[in-house]
Formats: structure tokens, C-alpha cells, sequence
């Protein structure tokens, strides 16, 4: 595997910032000054978006419902057409034409682009059409960023013979995180942080989050970025945050890190 932290491409650091759905609807141009700042301080930046929202509404104005099994959309073959439409033809090219506009060159991109994910079904009769990706096209990628454009990647992929399959927003970053051995992982959400009692947590460690799954403390859309984050770490990428608009949050490290 060729990686970001010693790639040719750049010497560049790597980050790969995902942005939920919950928040791309408040997105403004200081917060894509953040972006400028990154670029400055010598970051190459890859972004992934999600669109929960946006789906649930698509979804509600086509009479088609869904249910979540921990944060991930169970999605019908009804579904799964409406998930495409609105991720790749609305959200995505709303967010590239923003980042565009802020003076940012990006270029979005589905998971059909240059078979940039390269998925199997996660588990055909409990999840329906959604992706478990296989490969992510390293090079289309840093191809990309060697031409100083950020990737604008919507969550949604496909197996080699086309069919189309939906894929959670955190579970895309973190495997492009890790098939780039990025330096860190960024997931901005609508909430500073992980919260335990109500009480934003700064610094935590992959034993403690199981905990609170276990708990309940941690649930619903939460799961996925907790999950991501313990497999980004599990293979040696050095932090990961949940962070909001304002980039302030919960840093997840392993434990004799924090230590
Ligand atoms: N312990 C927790 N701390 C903070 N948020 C949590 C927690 N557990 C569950 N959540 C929920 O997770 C949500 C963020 O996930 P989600 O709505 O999927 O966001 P996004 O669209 O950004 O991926 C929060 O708004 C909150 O409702
Ligand atoms: C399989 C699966 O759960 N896909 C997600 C994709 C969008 C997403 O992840 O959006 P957020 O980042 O806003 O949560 C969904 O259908 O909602």
C-alpha cells in the first residue's frame, strides 16, 4: 500500500475530514477558512461527506421508509435509488460548489468514480443494499491532491458490477483514512464532542467507548464515529476527533497515549 505519511505525492500531512450531515446545512465561509488554514499549515485535506438528513427528508417526500441497526440505514432497493439521488446529485455537488466558491479547488466524487470504492454487501439480509468497502483507489486520490484539489467523497459505492450500495458517512472516512495512512481523522458533527451525563468528554480511550455503547451512553449516529475512530487507531493512525463546526471536541487516543 503506498501511503500519505511518506508519499510522493507530497510531504505533505494527510487529514481526512468528514462532514455529517447534521451540519452541512450551517456551513459558512469562516468555517471553510479552517480549510485555507490547513492548506497553509501544510495539510493535504481529503473531505467525505454524509446526508442523513437530506436522505430522511428525500426519503419522507417519497413515501419510502427506513430503520437504523446502531447508525446504519437499513436500505431496500426502493431505497437505495433515492439515497443515490440525493447524495450524489444534490448533496455532493451542493458541498464541492460551495467549497468552489470559498476559493477552495474541489472536485467531487462518488464511489463509482475511477471505482474509487470498490464494495461487497456488509450483510445483504440484515442491511439491504449497503456497502462493505473492499478497496479504495489510492491513487485516483492522490492523483487528486498532487494537482492541489481537495476530493469531495460522497458516501455511496459499489460493487464491481455496478450495483449500488449505501455506505454510513464515518465508515467511508475512516477506511479512506487508513488506506492513506493519513496523519489524523476529523469528524465534524451537530454536537462538540462525545457527551457522558451531559458532560462533554475531552480526552477518551477505546475501552471507555465500548463501555458506553454497552451503556447506552453512546447510541444511534454516535456508533459509527466511535467505530471508525477505534479502527483508525487500531491501526496506527494517531488520533481521531469529534469535533463541531467550531473544531472543538473529543479526541479519541489509545489509552498509554493518554497515559
Ligand atoms: N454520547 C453521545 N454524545 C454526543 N452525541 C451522541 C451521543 N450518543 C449519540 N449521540 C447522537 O449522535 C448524533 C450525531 O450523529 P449523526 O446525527 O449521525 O451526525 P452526522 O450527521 O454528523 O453524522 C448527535 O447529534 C447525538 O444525537
Ligand atoms: C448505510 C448508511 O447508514 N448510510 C448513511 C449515509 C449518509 C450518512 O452517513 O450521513 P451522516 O454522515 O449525516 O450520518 C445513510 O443512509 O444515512
Amino acid at each position: 500500500m503506498t501511503m500519505c505519511r511518506s508519499t510522493q505525492v507530497t510531504d505533505h500531512k494527510c487529514i481526512v475530514i468528514k462532514l455529517g450531515g447534521s451540519m452541512l446545512e450551517g456551513l459558512n465561509e469562516s468555517f471553510f477558512d479552517n480549510f485555507k488554514k490547513m492548506q497553509e499549515a501544510g495539510y493535504t485535506i481529503i473531505i467525505v461527506h454524509g446526508g442523513g438528513p437530506a436522505i430522511n427528508k428525500a426519503l419522507a417526500n417519497a413515501n419510502v421508509e427506513t430503520t437504523t441497526k446502531n447508525g446504519i440505514r437499513v436500505t431496500s432497493s426502493e431505497a437505495i435509488e433515492i439515497v443515490q439521488k440525493t447524495l450524489i446529485g444534490k448533496v455532493n455537488p451542493a458541498l464541492t460548489h460551495q467549497l468552489n466558491g470559498a476559493g477552495i479547488q474541489a472536485i467531487g466524487l462518488s464511489g463509482y468514480d475511477g471505482n474509487l470504492l470498490t464494495c461487497s454487501f456488509l450483510n445483504k439480509k440484515e442491511y439491504g443494499f449497503v456497502g462493505n468497502i473492499e478497496e479504495v483507489n489510492t491513487t485516483l486520490l492522490k492523483t487528486v491532491l498532487s494537482a492541489g484539489i481537495i476530493p469531495v467523497v460522497s458516501c455511496f459505492g459499489a460493487t464491481v458490477d455496478g450495483t449500488p450500495l449505501n455506505i454510513n458517512g464515518d465508515t467511508v472516512a475512516s477506511k479512506i483514512a487508513l488506506a492513506m495512512a493519513a496523519d489524523s481523522l476529523l469528524l465534524v458533527t451537530d454536537t462538540p464532542g462525545i457527551k457522558i451525563a451531559d458532560v462533554i468528554q475531552n480526552h477518551v480511550y477505546p475501552e471507555q467507548i465500548e463501555k458506553w455503547i454497552d451503556s447506552g451512553d453512546i447510541y444511534g449516529g454516535m456508533i459509527p464515529k466511535v467505530q471508525a475512530a477505534i479502527a483508525c487507531l487500531n491501526e496506527g493512525i494517531p488520533s481521531v476527533q469529534i469535533v463541531s463546526d467550531q473544531l472543538a471536541g473529543t479526541t479519541i487516543q489509545r489509552k498509554e497515549v493518554i497515559a
